[in-house]
């Protein structure tokens, strides 16, 4: 069993972000989780990784109570995740934003020139996966904004987690890069990691997941495969309001 919550509930002064929601994600798959805007997603993700407090209910991972852990902690736990609105140090350059991402390297010793020759190999090695390794010497913040999701991917990779989770990894990024970006989930996902993926695009989220849990309100309202979830008149009644 991977990630599963019980009854994970937020709000925000009136507003009720999540509201008892319990999922328990499909091992070993890409799980998709999609829903109107407003619907709690990303409040989910932010109380499962830890940086935003639930008011009440639970996270489990691999049988362990993760609720309330520090982000640094869930991440030690071998979750992994990206922002909706990536998240890199735009002024360091693509090799030492791989090296500060595995927190073993301190920003001090980086700066000083004393990088650990197995983790230079190993964001490398990441880099070339994600083929911006001919960027590496290039500052973060000259990359097109699609590269810089994928050097925020590669950074998270360089943490070995074993459960991604990726919020609107299309977002904001060109068909081309999109299609680069499902062919390196379905990869990684080959090698044996989770994943769960917040999207808008409806065609990645159809093209790639092999299960979508649908959010309304704070709470999943359906689950399936993708087809399946598709027609299903609840999912249409959220989207549509019909
Ligand atoms: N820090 C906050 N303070 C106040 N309200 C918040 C905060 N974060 C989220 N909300 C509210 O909680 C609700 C759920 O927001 P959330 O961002 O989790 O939804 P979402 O499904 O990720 O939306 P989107 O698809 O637009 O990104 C919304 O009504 C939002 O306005």
């Amino acid at each position: 069993m991977s990630l599963r919550t019980e009854g994970l509930t937020k709000s925000f002064g009136g507003v009720l972000a999540v509201n008892g929601a319990s999922v328990e994600l499909r091992d070993g798959k890409i799980n998709g989780l999609i829903g109107p805007n407003g619907s709690g997603k990303t409040t989910f993700f932010n109380i499962v990784t830890g940086m935003i407090k639930p008011d009440s209910g639970r996270v489990l991972y691999r049988d362990r109570d993760l609720t309330r852990h520090s982000p640094h902690r869930v991440a030690h736990a071998g979750i992994g995740r990206t922002f909706q609105l990536c998240r890199i140090f735009p002024r360091l350059s693509v090799l030492e934003n791989m090296l500060v991402a595995v927190r073993r390297t301190r920003l001090r010793e980086l700066l000083a020139g004393l990088r650990d020759t197995g983790e230079v190999e190993r964001a490398r090695h990441w880099l070339r996966r994600m083929g911006i390794e001919h960027l590496e010497d290039a500052e973060a913040r000259d990359l097109s904004y699609g590269q810089q999701k994928l050097l925020e991917l590669a950074a998270v990779l360089m943490a070995e987690p074993d459960l991604v989770l990726l919020d609107e990894p299309a977002g904001g990024v060109n068909p081309a890069l999109i299609d680069r970006i499902i062919h390196l989930v379905r990869d990684l996902n080959a090698e044996g990691r989770t994943f769960l993926v917040v999207e808008h695009n409806m065609d990645m989220v159809m093209g790639m997941c092999d299960h979508v849990i649908v959010f309304d309100r704070g709470a999943p309202i359906a689950e399936g495969p993708p087809g399946l979830v598709r027609e299903d008149p609840r999912v249409l009644e959220a989207y549509l309001g019909v």
